[in-house]
Parts: structure tokens; C-alpha cells; sequence
């Protein structure tokens, strides 16, 4: 039987992913190997990635890989993956989500401090922006690297709290406190593991598609649809989280300009269906209803 040549970054958290997707292969008696290559974005620790000025820093090396035949399928974080994939690359299953949501991190010394009174470390706008629509006196700092250094470096440096991706705190089985941010509209398709193959390679892709969750699928390709719809190419803080509630879903939308003041939000019901995705259409109602302007302004920053 094939040997399924497994790509994943070289982090503690996407080995762990990687070693999930191997566990669905291996139940089903394939044999795996996972391959750990590491990433421009883990490589430069120091900048930002908003300020590196490219997308797909965690991924390129991956679909690198993947289009040399060095790895059959690679294996992501889904909010990592650029809306437009290279040509030849898709992804061919999504992992059902398990933690979408975003957590607050405080250290121990500073666990009596109120929202308002907090210094925090995040290098994403997205929490930075949302955080500053509710709280706009707080204070902010950047903070790179995987999840581990940046507990280690919420113990050692000058700031009071980080936010993470509950998904990296729960699989990575870490025991510490944290508090659900339920107002902070999470990034499109934070937590959920994706699989991504070249497009051509059809028994991969028949292969692996049992892994894939159908209901998981159609929210964060409404989320995706309508991220792509609404940056054209530039890097804004915008949340989408889809869920399926009985025959319909809920959709949760937010775009915000980067100080928190000025923000366009939506929160739908709807009959879904497999045909259509609603996504581009509730982007475009957004985008004239003011989100434009905004991307405007960012655009010019
Ligand atoms: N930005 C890095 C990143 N990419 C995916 C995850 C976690 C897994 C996920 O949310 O799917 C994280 C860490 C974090 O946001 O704290």
C-alpha cells in the first residue's frame, strides 16, 4: 500500500495537527510519514507578519514542496492559507473545527487587572483592532513565535496578557487559565486543520476524503469567500465565523478599521445551500454599506 508523504511545519502545534491527519490515514491502515519543513514564517521571528508585506509566509515552503512531488499532502492551519492557493494546489478536506474562538492569557501577576488595564502582546490586527472597538485606551506590543515561546515570553517580558487561538491551547493540552473572548469575531477558519494536494492527483485526493467534515466545509468556505471578497489583496482586521444551526446557518462578519473606531458588522440567519455561497454576496452588501471605505483607508496607511 502507498506510503502518504505527510508535509507539516516544524512547530510543536503543527506536528501535532499533521500527527491528527496521520491518525485519520492510519485507522483506515494507510502508512504515513510525516515530513517537517520549516517555513519562511517561522524562520524570521523578529518581524511581524503583517509587515513582512507577503501572504502565505507559513505556507509557501509547504506548496514548495508539494509541487516538487517531496510530500503528497501538506498539512495546515486553515486561517494560514491564502485565499488563492498557487495553480495546481487545492485544499482536498477540511478537518472538523474543533475551537474557533479566541482566549485571553493573563500572567500570574496580573490576573486581578481589569480588560481596560491590560498591556497586550499580539502581533495580529485583527485582535489588536476588535480589542480597541471595546477597549480603546490598551495598550499594545508585538509578540512572534509558536505558541510555547509566547507563553514563555508572556512569563519573562513587560506585558500583562497575549491572545490566542483556543484550538492551539486545547490541542497542545496546555494547562493554563484563560478566559472564551466571545465578542472578538474570530479570523476566518480559525481552527480548523486543512489538507492541501495538487490538484491533479487524484488518488490522493479520493483517498483522503473521507477525512473530510461536510458541515465544516461550508462554513469556512462562506468565511474564505467572503475574506477574499472583501481584502482584495491587502491585510485588514477582519473576522467571519460560520455555524450551522439546524437547516440554516449563522454568520458573524466584521471588518474594523486598525484603531477599533470605525467597524461594519454583520450577523445573519439564513436558509444555506450547497449550490451557492453567501459569502461574496453579504462581503458585497458590506462593502457598500461602508466596509469599502474602511479598506480605503487602510489601504492608504
Ligand atoms: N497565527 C498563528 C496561528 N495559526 C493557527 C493557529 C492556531 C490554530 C487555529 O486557530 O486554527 C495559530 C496560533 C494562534 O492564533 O494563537
Amino acid at each position: 500500500m502507498k506510503n502518504i508523504r505527510i508535509g507539516s511545519r516544524n512547530s510543536p502545534l503543527a506536528l501535532w495537527q499533521a500527527r491528527e491527519v496521520a491518525r485519520h490515514l492510519q485507522n483506515k491502515n494507510y502508512k504515513t510519514e510525516i515530513i517537517p519543513i520549516i517555513s519562511t514564517g517561522d524562520k524570521n521571528l523578529a518581524v511581524p507578519l503583517y509587515e513582512m508585506g507577503i501572504t502565505g509566509v507559513f505556507t509557501k515552503d509547504l506548496d514548495v514542496a508539494l509541487l516538487e512531488n517531496r510530500i503528497d499532502i501538506a498539512v495546515h492551519s486553515l486561517k494560514d492559507i491564502p485565499t488563492k492557493l498557487p495553480n495546481n494546489l487545492s485544499i482536498i478536506a477540511y478537518l472538523k473545527r474543533d475551537f474557533p474562538k479566541d482566549v485571553l492569557v493573563k500572567k500570574e501577576s496580573s490576573k486581578n487587572k481589569e480588560h481596560h488595564e491590560l498591556k497586550i502582546a499580539t502581533s495580529s490586527l485583527r485582535r489588536r483592532a476588535f480589542w480597541l472597538k471595546d477597549f480603546p485606551e490598551t495598550e499594545f506590543c508585538d509578540i512572534r513565535g509558536n505558541v510555547n515561546t509566547r507563553l514563555k515570553k508572556l512569563e519573562e517580558q513587560d506585558f500583562d496578557a497575549t491572545i490566542f487561538s483556543q484550538a492551539a491551547i486545547e490541542r497542545m493540552k496546555l494547562k493554563i487559565d484563560y478566559e472564551e473572548l466571545t465578542n472578538l469575531i474570530p479570523a476566518p477558519g480559525q481552527g480548523v486543520i486543512a489538507v492541501v494536494a495538487r490538484t491533479d492527483d487524484a488518488e490522493i485526493i479520493n483517498l483522503v476524503n473521507f477525512i473530510n467534515d461536510d458541515e465544516t466545509q461550508i462554513c469556512v468556505e462562506t468565511e474564505r469567500i467572503f475574506l477574499q471578497t472583501m481584502e482584495g489583496g491587502c491585510t485588514a482586521p477582519i473576522g467571519a465565523f460560520a455555524e450551522i444551526i439546524g437547516d440554516e446557518m449563522r454568520f458573524r462578519g466584521r471588518i474594523c478599521s486598525l484603531d477599533g473606531k470605525n467597524e461594519i458588522e454583520t450577523d445573519d440567519v439564513f436558509k444555506y445551500s450547497s449550490e451557492e455561497n453567501f459569502g461574496e454576496k453579504i462581503a458585497l452588501e458590506m462593502l457598500k454599506s461602508g466596509a469599502q471605505n474602511i479598506m480605503n483607508d487602510i489601504k492608504a496607511q
